[in-house]
């Protein structure tokens, strides 16, 4: 009788913490004087694309390196991955994902060997050369850094960010200076990794199309407080329930309605018209007219918390 050898089993794998992997409670911020953040309460779930979207100067890098541990808040709660950022060690740190411009001290690096060199920072990182063909960039492996594209510069910055494998990744502005086709390879691959590996991604931006395909949820960030939430559904309905129906006039004029009911005044048009209704068009609210709505409201000095927008997300 032979003895079967049995290799032995593979330690299993950490428990998820329980609860979100950012919870976020009354962070207050303030430079010197200058109150930047106003009470800011987020909750983000595990696997989740969790979008941060807000105009110039409404406070979204000042909260993300708060959520990093790069910024000491002025007041409040924080949790990432069950540890006050504050506090974070090394092992919390290879556990998050950072978009950085890492290339820039290794601009005479070849492709290939920067990414190496990163993935020995981390305990069980991505084999370089999959990352390389995961990221687009399998042709580029053997050229200088610096004498990739901006694009592609990019998308070694978003390879140098998820090279260990990490459970919640910090995507700042992702695709600035990508060209569209960049874009939709990015799109993917943010979405491979959020579904297929469980990754928590926070995403900030300030392109909307970005931002409604790739979140499950945006919290719209203005003048340093949430003022809404939800998924890109949700906000694009709270803009205004009124869709806005255009039509051209038997006089030729351009015509304009915004109302709560289109279809009855498209009725009403077609019941009044001799024949077909040129330049016929149903609106609906979009996730812009919810953003513009938010940005507007907050500069003309209107409270955005009323409604109950400003709330626990
Ligand atoms: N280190 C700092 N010292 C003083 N004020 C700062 C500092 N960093 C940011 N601010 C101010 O805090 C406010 C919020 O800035 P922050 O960079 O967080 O906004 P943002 O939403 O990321 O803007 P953008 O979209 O332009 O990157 C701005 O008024 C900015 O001028």
């Amino acid at each position: 009788m032979t003895t079967l050898k049995r290799t032995p089993a593979p330690p299993p794998p950490p428990a998820p913490a329980a609860g979100p992997v950012v919870r976020a409670r009354g962070v207050t911020m303030a430079y010197g004087d200058l109150d930047v953040l106003h009470g800011i309460d987020l909750d983000i779930h595990r696997g989740e694309v969790f979008a941060l979207l807000g105009p110039n100067g409404a406070g979204k890098t000042t909260t993300v390196e708060i959520l990093e541990g790069f910024r000491r808040r002025s007041a409040g709660e924080v949790g990432v991955l069950g540890v006050d950022p504050e506090r974070g060690d090394d092992a919390w740190r290879a556990r998050i994902g950072l978009v950085l411009q890492s290339w820039r001290d290794h601009r005479r690096w070849r492709v290939a060997e920067l990414l190496t060199h990163f993935a020995t920072y981390y305990p069980d990182p991505r084999d370089p050369d999959e990352l390389l063909a995961l990221v687009g960039l399998a042709d580029q492996a053997g050229r200088q850094v610096e004498r990739l594209s901006g694009g592609r510069r990019r998308r070694l910055d978003v390879a140098l960010g998820i090279v260990g494998r990490p459970e919640l990744l910090f995507l700042d502005e992702p695709t600035t200076g990508f060209d569209p086709e960049a874009r939709h390879e990015f799109h993917l691959l943010v979405e491979r990794l959020a579904e297929d590996e469980g990754v928590t991604v926070l995403l900030t931006t300030h392109d909307l199309v970005e931002a409604e395909r790739l979140a499950d949820r945006i919290a719209m960030l203005v003048g340093g407080r949430i003022r809404a939430c939800g998924t890109p559904a949700e906000l694009a309905r709270r803009a205004a329930a009124r869709a806005e129906v255009r039509w051209t006039a038997e006089d030729g004029t351009q015509r304009r309605e915004r109302t709560e009911d289109p279809s009855r005044l498209v009725w009403e048009l077609h019941r009044d018209a001799d024949g077909p209704i040129a330049g016929l068009e149903v609106r609906r609210p979009t996730l812009e007219d919810t953003y513009l709505h938010m940005v507007h409201r907050d500069k003309d000095g209107t409270d955005g918390a009323a409604g109950g927008e400003a709330r626990t997300v």
